[in-house]
């Protein structure tokens, strides 16, 4: 049976009787309408600790846009269903008050890793992430926390973060689920008409042939022109981004001389796609 709580105050005795007996705790923080990418997630902290937690809250202090907070899809009926099937023993579910009470006054801001991409495109985003996600550690306690790789500059902002304030967890960070015909899963990918659907594994398929055509030596910046050419002429756009970066630190790289990886944020009709994959 997966507990469901909705108070800091339950969430931290439940924790503390696990801790009691030497368990070690994972997290799985989510903003809900879970999916395939989530539940692998799930599971990866269901065999890294003994007692898992997920977390579902839908943060507003993120959203720079509230027609995207709105439009939001939310389930909870469905998600406990499923962690139900995959042994989830908590979900932590509190509400905007409780996250955030009358008075409360406090950012977490990270430099640097946060500042590109995503950052530059949706102001104030990361410091809603790393102020909530600081918040959910402190809140459940865990001793690790498991973060897909389909948010590629979350995943760096968060450890850069756990890494400067000595948050003891251990953030694992893990592959991106696809769809068969490669597309990331997403929660927002609902919201795709069927054409959309149809044409929206390109953009996958042009990141791995550009990953591909920089790896054989062809320049980074010709071969994301082809790849954006060919995503516009398929219908993508208005475009964020498409750019090749350092992995861990975002900065921006012309040749892969270190980890690198491709990057895009890109419209497809009503939706806001991203993608990423190593080089
Ligand atoms: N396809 C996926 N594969 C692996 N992890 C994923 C995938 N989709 C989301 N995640 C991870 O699940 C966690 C919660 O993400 P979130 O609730 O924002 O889901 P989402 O589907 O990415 O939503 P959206 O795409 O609408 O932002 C994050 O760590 C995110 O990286
Ligand atoms: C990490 C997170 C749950 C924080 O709200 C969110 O950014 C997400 O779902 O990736
Ligand atoms: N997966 C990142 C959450 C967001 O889009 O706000």
């Amino acid at each position: 049976m997966t507990q469901v709580i909705r108070s800091s105050a339950e969430l931290r005795e439940k924790v503390a009787t696990w801790k009691r007996s030497g368990m070690l705790v994972g997290v799985v923080p989510t903003m809900g309408a879970l999916h395939d990418g989530h539940m692998s997630l799930v599971r990866a902290a269901r065999k890294q600790s003994d007692r898992v937690i997920v977390t579902i809250f839908v943060n507003p202090m993120q959203f720079n846009n509230s027609d995207d907070l709105a439009k939001y899809p939310r389930d909870e009926a469905h998600d406990l269903a499923l962690l139900e099937t995959e042994g989830v023993d908590v979900l932590f579910a509190p509400g905007v008050e409780e996250v955030y009470p009358a008075g409360f006054a406090t950012k977490v801001s990270v430099s640097g890793v946060s500042e590109p991409l995503e950052g530059a495109f949706r102001p104030g985003h990361f410091d809603g992430v790393a102020t909530v996600v600081t918040k959910l550690f402190g809140m459940t306690q865990a001793g690790r926390a498991f973060f897909g790789e389909k948010d590629w500059q979350q995943l760096q902002v968060v450890r850069r973060m756990v890494a400067d304030l000595n948050i003891p967890v251990r953030i694992i960070g893990c592959p991106t689920i696809r769809e068969e015909d490669g597309l990331a899963m997403s929660s927002r990918n609902v919201r795709l008409s069927a054409d959309e659907r149809a044409c929206a594994p390109l953009l996958h398929a042009e990141l791995q042939k550009a990953a591909e055509a920089i790896r054989a030596g062809t320049p980074a910046a010709a071969a994301l022109a082809a790849a954006q050419e060919a995503l516009s002429a398929a219908g993508f756009g208005p475009w964020d981004y498409l750019e090749m970066r350092s992995a861990e630190t975002l900065q921006p790289l012309d040749t892969p001389c270190e980890p690198a990886r491709l990057l895009a944020a890109v419209g497809l009709g009503a939706v806001r796609m991203i993608d990423n994959i190593a080089v």
